[in-house]
C-alpha cells in the first residue's frame, strides 16, 4: 500500500502569498466616504495643485486606480511575453461589449520604456463575466503566479527607472520589501540574461528591509529571477552598518564596499496610496508625515555615505506631503552640500509630471486651522511645541531653499495619468575631481564591455575595480559591523525572535565548499557539468561546510563579501541562488542531486547534455501526471529508455502541433525514475505553460479530484481510486472498474519544488 508520502512538504514550494484571482481590481467604493476636512484643508494650505485642478485632483483621488501590471523577467523574456499580449490578447480584447457596453481593451503605459507596462480599467464583474476578460484575467493569474507578469501600480515603476542600474553596478535597495521594485533592480542587474539562461553580473543587489517576516517577502520575490547576485539583509537601513571587502593587496586594512546605486524608498504616511487604500480617507492628518520625517532623512543620510563618488541615489515616497518629500531631501543637501538634486526633465518625456515644491507650511495642529510659514512662526504660536512635537525646523524649507534646485524633483498626481500620488527625487554628488573625464570614459568602457558570464570567460575581479568603487573603513565616520538597532522606528531584526539578545544573530551561516569537495564533485559528474562551472563559488547554509540538502551560487563579488564580513552581526537573510538539492533515493538507490528549477536558467550554460524532445513529448509531459515511460510515443521511448535515473534537462524547439505553439526554445528538468518521467515544475507553472502554449488548462490530477461521500477519492467517473506501491521509488493511484484495474495516476519521488517556466 502507499507510504504515506506527505505532499507538498519539502522545502515550503518556494512561492510567497498566492495570487488572489480579483487581485486585478480595486475595490469600488463608495463616493461619500471620501472626505476628510484636515486632508482637504492641509493641502490647500500647501497650493498642492493650482486651485483650478483642486476638483480634477480630488475626483482622480475618489476614483478607483486602473489596474497596472508589468511584464517581468530579463529583457528577452519580457519582450517575447509583450509580443504576445499586443498580438494576440489585445486584438481579441478590441471589440468586447457587455451589456451594450463597449469595454476599452489594456493600453501601454506610454511613458514605460519598450511598452513593457499595460493598464487596463474594467470592473470585477466585467473580468467575471465577459468570456473574453475572464480568459484575459486567467492569463495575468497565472503569468502573475510564475512571476513573468508584475501587478504593480504605475508609479511604483518610476524609481527603478531613473536608478538605471547596469549588469556592473552595486546596488542597494534600502527598504526594499515586499520587493517590487526590487524586482525591477534585479532585472536591470540582469539586462544580459538570454531567453534560456541567466547571466552572472559582476555587480549585486542588497535588498534590505528591517522588518523580518517582510525580508522573507523579497526572497519569494526575487526566487522568480534567480540571482547569484542577490543579498538580503535584515539592519535598520537608518544605521546600516559598513559592508567590508578584502584588503586589497598590500594593505592591511579592509575596504569598505561602496554603492553605484541606491533606491531609499523609504517608509512613509502613503497619502498618494489614497486611491486604493481608502481607511487613509478616515484617519489622515498632518502628524502621520511629520513623525516620519526624521527616519526619513536618516534613512537618505546613511544613503548618502554609502554612494561612491560618481553614483546615484533615488529617493522616493508615495507620499504627497512635502514634509516627508522635499523636506527630507532640503534637509539631506543641508547636510550633505557636495550632493545636488539632477534635473531628469528630459527622461521618460511622456510622463506628465510636477516639479518639485518650494515652499510649504507644516503643522502639528490636528484641526490644521494654522499652517506656518517658518519654524520660529510656528513655535512663537506654540512655545511648548519644541518639546511636545517631532516638528523641527527641518520640517519647513531651509532659507536657501531657492538654491537647492527642489523644482527638479517629481511630483506625480493621480489627475495626470490616472495614477497614484509619487514624489521621486535623483541625487548625485557634484562633479569633483575624481570625476575627470578619463573616469567617466573608463566607467562607459567598463559598462559597455558587460557580457553575461559565460563558460570559460574570465570572471571580473575585484581589484579591478576603479580605486574609487571603495574606500578604506572609517572607524570615525561609519558604523561598522554594528547590530542593528530598533532606533528610528525601523530597527533590525524587527519582530522575528531570531536575534540572540547578545547583539548577534542566529542566522544559519554561509559556507563556501571547497572545488574538489567530493559531493560536489560528484554532483557535477552525475549532472554532467562543464568544468567551466564556478564551483568555488558554491555555498551550504551549516557551519560545518555539510552539503546537508541544499546548494547555493553567488557571483564572486558576493563571496567576497561573505568571506570578509561578520555575520552574526550584520543579519544575512539570504544570499547568491538555490541550484542543486539533495534527493533522497529509493530502496537501495544512493541520494543523488538535481538541479532546481529556479536553479537551471544559472546552470544551463554549464550542461553539456540536453535531451531535445518534440511539441507532442511536450504536450504529453504537461498535461499528464507523471506519465510512464511506455506511455509516450514509440520514436521517444528508446531516448526514455537510454536516460539514467535522476535529473535531466530537456528541451523544447519551437514549434507547432494541432493549432499550439510554441515560440521559443523552452528548458525544464525533468525527473527520470524506475518507470515515468515528469516535469519538475509544480503546477501553476504547469498551468501557466500549458496555457501560454496549449490554450488550455492542465487536467486536475486525480488527487485534485473530489472524494465521496465516505470520503474516499474518486474519479470524475465517480470510480473508487486507491493507492499502490511500485518498484524503485514510484507509488500509483489506479481507479477499480469493476475486476479492472486502471493506471491513472504515478507519483514519483523527488515533487518539484518552484517554478520556472521561461523562455516562451
Ligand atoms: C514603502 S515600503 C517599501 C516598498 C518597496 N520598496 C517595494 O517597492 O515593494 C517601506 C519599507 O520600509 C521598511 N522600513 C521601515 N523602517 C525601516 C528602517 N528603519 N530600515 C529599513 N527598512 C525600514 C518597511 O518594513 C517597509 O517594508
Amino acid at each position: 500500500m502507499g507510504r504515506g508520502r506527505k505532499r507538498g512538504g519539502r522545502g515550503g514550494g518556494g512561492r510567497g502569498k498566492q495570487a488572489k484571482p480579483d487581485e486585478y481590481r480595486t475595490d469600488l467604493i463608495e463616493k461619500s466616504d471620501m472626505k476628510n476636512e484636515r486632508f482637504f484643508a492641509y493641502y490647500k494650505a500647501q497650493k498642492i495643485v493650482p486651485q483650478e485642478e483642486w476638483e480634477d485632483f480630488l475626483e482622480a483621488l475618489r476614483t478607483p486606480l486602473p489596474t497596472t501590471f508589468r511584464v517581468a523577467g530579463s529583457r528577452q523574456i519580457a519582450k517575447s511575453l509583450n509580443q504576445t499580449i499586443k498580438d494576440v490578447h489585445v486584438p481579441l480584447l478590441s471589440d468586447v461589449t457587455f451589456e451594450d457596453q463597449k469595454l476599452p481593451p489594456p493600453v501601454q503605459l506610454p511613458w514605460y520604456p519598450d511598452g513593457l507596462a499595460w493598464q487596463f480599467n474594467i470592473s470585477k464583474k466585467v473580468l467575471r463575466k465577459s468570456p473574453e476578460f475572464k480568459k484575459f484575467h486567467s492569463f495575468l493569474v497565472f503569468e502573475t503566479e510564475v512571476g513573468n507578469i508584475s501587478r504593480q501600480e504605475a508609479v511604483s515603476m518610476l524609481p527603478p527607472l531613473f536608478l538605471e542600474v547596469e549588469p556592473h553596478h552595486t546596488v542597494m535597495d534600502m527598504c526594499a520589501a515586499p520587493g517590487s521594485k526590487t524586482a525591477q533592480l534585479l532585472e536591470a542587474l540582469h539586462a544580459q540574461d538570454t531567453l534560456t539562461s541567466t547571466s552572472i553580473p559582476s555587480g549585486l543587489l542588497v535588498a534590505n528591509d528591517s522588518d523580518y517576516k517582510r525580508t522573507h517577502l523579497l526572497i519569494h520575490q526575487s526566487a522568480r529571477l534567480p540571482s547569484p547576485a542577490f543579498m538580503v539583509t535584515n539592519l535598520d537601513a537608518s544605521n546600516y552598518p559598513s559592508i567590508r571587502l578584502p584588503a586589497p593587496s598590500g594593505a592591511s586594512r579592509k575596504d569598505q564596499l561602496l554603492f553605484d546605486r541606491i533606491l531609499c524608498d523609504v517608509p512613509c504616511s502613503g497619502d498618494g496610496t489614497l486611491r486604493k487604500n481608502i481607511g487613509i480617507w478616515k484617519h489622515w492628518q498632518p502628524n502621520d508625515g511629520n513623525g516620519l520625517h526624521g527616519l526619513q532623512l536618516r534613512i537618505l543620510q546613511r544613503a548618502m555615505k554609502m554612494l561612491k563618488s560618481d553614483g546615484r541615489i533615488v529617493y522616493s515616497t508615495c507620499s504627497i506631503n512635502p514634509v516627508e518629500n522635499e523636506a527630507v531631501i532640503a534637509a539631506a543637501l543641508e547636510s550633505n552640500p557636495e550632493y545636488h538634486l539632477v534635473d531628469v526633465s528630459s527622461n521618460l518625456p511622456e510622463l506628465k509630471r510636477r516639479p518639485g515644491m518650494t515652499s510649504w507650511r507644516p503643522t502639528a495642529d490636528k484641526s490644521i486651522s494654522s499652517t506656518y510659514d517658518t519654524y520660529e512662526a510656528f513655535i512663537a504660536a506654540n512655545p511648548q511645541a519644541a518639546v511636545s512635537t517631532k516638528l523641527t525646523s527641518g520640517h519647513w524649507p531651509p532659507s536657501n531653499v531657492h538654491e537647492l534646485n527642489l523644482e527638479r524633483c517629481m511630483r506625480i498626481y493621480p489627475h495626470l495619468q490616472d495614477s497614484g500620488g509619487f514624489f521621486v527625487a535623483v541625487l548625485e554628488r557634484k562633479s569633483t575631481e575624481l570625476k575627470t573625464p578619463a573616469q567617466a570614459r573608463e566607467r562607459k568602457r567598463m559598462a559597455e564591455n558587460v557580457e553575461p558570464l559565460e563558460p570559460g570567460t574570465k570572471k571580473p575581479r575585484l581589484e579591478s575595480e576603479p580605486e574609487s568603487s571603495s574606500i578604506p573603513v572609517d572607524l570615525t565616520t561609519d558604523i561598522v559591523d554594528q547590530p542593528a538597532t530598533d532606533e528610528g522606528g525601523g530597527g533590525g531584526a524587527n519582530g522575528s525572535g531570531n536575534g540572540s539578545g547578545n547583539g548577534s544573530f542566529k542566522e544559519m551561516p554561509y559556507t563556501f565548499l571547497s572545488p574538489l569537495d567530493p559531493t560536489l564533485l560528484s554532483c557535477i559528474s552525475r549532472l554532467r557539468l562543464t568544468p567551466e562551472f564556478p564551483s568555488s563559488n558554491v555555498l551550504v547554509r551549516n557551519p560545518e561546510g555539510d552539503v546537508v540538502r541544499s546548494m547555493y551560487l553567488t557571483n564572486d563579488l558576493i563571496k567576497q563579501i561573505i568571506l570578509a564580513n561578520d555575520f552574526t552581526k550584520i543579519r544575512l537573510t539570504a544570499a547568491g541562488t538555490k541550484v542543486f538539492t539533495k534527493q533522497e533515493g529509493g530502496k537501495g538507490m544512493e541520494a543523488q542531486y538535481r538541479i532546481l528549477g529556479e536553479g537551471l536558467p544559472v546552470v544551463l550554460p554549464y550542461t553539456t547534455s540536453i535531451i531535445t524532445g518534440k511539441m507532442s513529448v511536450l504536450r504529453h509531459l504537461v498535461m499528464s501526471h507523471y506519465p510512464l515511460c511506455t506511455s509516450f510515443e514509440e520514436s521517444f521511448r528508446p531516448v526514455l529508455d537510454s536516460l539514467d535515473l535522476g535529473c535531466h534537462i530537456f528541451r523544447f524547439p519551437p514549434g507547432e502541433l494541432d493549432g499550439a505553439s510554441l515560440t521559443h526554445d523552452l528548458l525544464v528538468p525533468i525527473w527520470k525514475s524506475g518507470v515515468s518521467v515528469s516535469l519538475m515544475v509544480d503546477k501553476k507553472a504547469k498551468n501557466a505553460l500549458s496555457l501560454r502554449v496549449f490554450g488550455v488548462e492542465v487536467p486536475p490530477s486525480m488527487r485534485d479530484r473530489k472524494t465521496n461521500a465516505d470520503g474516499d477519492k474518486v474519479a470524475l467517473g465517480g470510480e473508487l481510486v486507491t493507492t499502490v506501491e511500485l518498484e524503485g521509488e514510484a507509488e500509483a493511484e489506479v481507479e477499480m472498474k469493476g475486476d479492472e484495474t486502471m493506471l491513472v495516476d504515478v507519483e514519483v519521488s523527488p515533487e518539484p519544488e518552484r517554478v520556472v517556466v521561461q523562455a516562451l
